[in-house]
Formats: C-alpha cells, sequence, structure tokens
C-alpha cells in the first residue's frame, strides 16, 4: 500500500508549488509519486458548483458553510474509488488540500477553533460517513497570512483565470483559517501532521529535497512500528 499524504494551508500559501516539487524529489530518488489536487475542477460537478458559488453564482449557496462544506467533501466522494486506486499502485499519493481544508476553513468561517464542533462534524461526514481514505501524515505549509496574501494577489495579476475568489478576498477568514490549522496540526487530528515553513523561492527546491526524504522516512518508521 502506499502512503497517503496531504498538504494543507492557507490560499496562496503555496501548497502547488510544494507539492509539485515534491513529486519531482521522489521521482529523482525512484519513489512513484502522483499529485492529486482538491478541489477537483473540471472532473467534479460539485467541485465546479462550488468554485461557481465561491465567485458569486448560486444565489445565496455560498453563505450556508454546511452547504459549501457538504459540495467540497461530495467531489472527494467521487474520488474516493480512484485514491484506493492509486494507494495500491504508488509508492505516495500526494493530495494538495484534503479533508482538512473543510474543518480548517468551515470552522473559521464560524469563528471557531480547532477543537470546536465544525471540525468534528467534518470529520464525522468524511471519515466517517462518506469513509474516505484517513492520510498518513498531514502536511501544514505554514506562511504569515500577508506574505500568502501577496502571493495569491502576484497570481491573480498574472493570470485571470485565478481572480482571487470570496474566500481568497477576506483576509479574517485567512487569519482565522491559518489559526484552525496550527491547532489541527497541535492536536494531531486525524493522523500525525509535520509544520513546514515556506521558505524563500530559491530554497524551494533544497528544501523539497530534504521534505521529500523526510516523510518518506518517517511513514518508514511508522509503517515498522504499527503494521
Ligand atoms: N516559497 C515561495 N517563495 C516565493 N513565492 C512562492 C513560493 N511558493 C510559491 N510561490 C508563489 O506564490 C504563488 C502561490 O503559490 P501556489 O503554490 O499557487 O499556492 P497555493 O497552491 O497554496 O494557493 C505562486 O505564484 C507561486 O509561484
Ligand atoms: C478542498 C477545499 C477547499 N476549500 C476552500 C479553500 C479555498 O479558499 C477554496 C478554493 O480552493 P483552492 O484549492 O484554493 O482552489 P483555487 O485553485 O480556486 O485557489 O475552497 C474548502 O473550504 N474546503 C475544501 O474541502
Amino acid at each position: 500500500m502506499g502512503t497517503l499524504i496531504a498538504v494543507e494551508g492557507v490560499d496562496g500559501a503555496g501548497k502547488f508549488t510544494l507539492s509539485s516539487r515534491l513529486v519531482r524529489a521522489w521521482e529523482r530518488a525512484g519513489i512513484d509519486a502522483v499529485r492529486v489536487g482538491f478541489p477537483r475542477y473540471g472532473e467534479s460537478i460539485h467541485a465546479d458548483l462550488a468554485a461557481e458559488a465561491l465567485a458569486g453564482e448560486h444565489g445565496d449557496l455560498a453563505d450556508g458553510v454546511n452547504a459549501m462544506a457538504v459540495l467540497f467533501a461530495l467531489d472527494r466522494a467521487g474520488a474516493a474509488a480512484d485514491l484506493r486506486r492509486m494507494l495500491h499502485r504508488h509508492d505516495v499519493v500526494l493530495l494538495d488540500r484534503y479533508v482538512a481544508s473543510n474543518a480548517a476553513y468551515s470552522a473559521a468561517r464560524r469563528h471557531e477553533d480547532a477543537a470546536g464542533p465544525t471540525v468534528e462534524w467534518v470529520r464525522s461526514l468524511e471519515f466517517d460517513r462518506l469513509v474516505l481514505p484517513v492520510p498518513d501524515v498531514q502536511l501544514y505549509l505554514q506562511v504569515p497570512v500577508s506574505v500568502a496574501e501577496e502571493r495569491a494577489r502576484g497570481r491573480e495579476q498574472a493570470d485571470e483565470s485565478r481572480a482571487r475568489d470570496v474566500y481568497e478576498r477576506d483576509g479574517g477568514l485567512q487569519e482565522r483559517t491559518a489559526a484552525v490549522y496550527a491547532g489541527l496540526a497541535a492536536r494531531s487530528w486525524v493522523s500525525p501532521w509535520v509544520v513546514v515553513e515556506s521558505g524563500a523561492a530559491d530554497e524551494i527546491e533544497a528544501d523539497s529535497d530534504r521534505l521529500a526524504a523526510q516523510l518518506v522516512d518517517r511513514t518508514a518508521e511508522s509503517d515498522g512500528m504499527t503494521r
């Protein structure tokens, strides 16, 4: 069985950049890794509806915390069989956002923390009810929210298809989301967490090589202990 690793963090933290580099680093080391990004825009009607709601369509859909969370959860439920297949075929399946995104953003929208009822509602919905595979490790890419915001703004200027949505424009929400993520990591929510600081652009390559090796060592160690 492959190792399931989820990369988490606020918008613009650098998750896509880091997860792509990690996959390349594993490939260079002869480890067969594949990356899956959530939401699965263009592949899942639930993901597309969520994106459209965040862009202002579908009336008051985006106002509903649970409504949005259910859409994101159903996108993942539609991918569950594929994820299980991938785990049989590959050494590492790397997820760019996963269930913890729903927990962090939904709790933050409600001004709750990682110990609150919304985080538990997401856990029960996605892992108990929808039976999504539980990640072996969750990685929190920690970055000052002001830096992440600047990166998301830069991306918007460079590419008009990356216009910031209603969550990305809400600085308070991003701050609260970062705080919930830190709480999830501190509580080892659902599985062990690794917290990484997003470094300077010219250090990404070396950082991802180091992290790729560390994550594989870590999962090999826990394999030895638990299986
Ligand atoms: N460590 C870094 N230093 C500087 N810029 C970065 C770094 N990581 C990512 N970026 C840039 O910041 C922007 C957001 O990164 P991205 O990986 O798309 O974030 P996310 O997937 O978390 O929203 C992109 O334009 C990317 O090139
Ligand atoms: C996957 C996921 C994302 N989100 C939020 C985080 C982001 O603010 C937003 C869109 O996801 P994101 O990955 O940032 O997509 P984009 O490529 O459009 O930037 O949805 C949730 O609230 N729950 C989830 O389960």
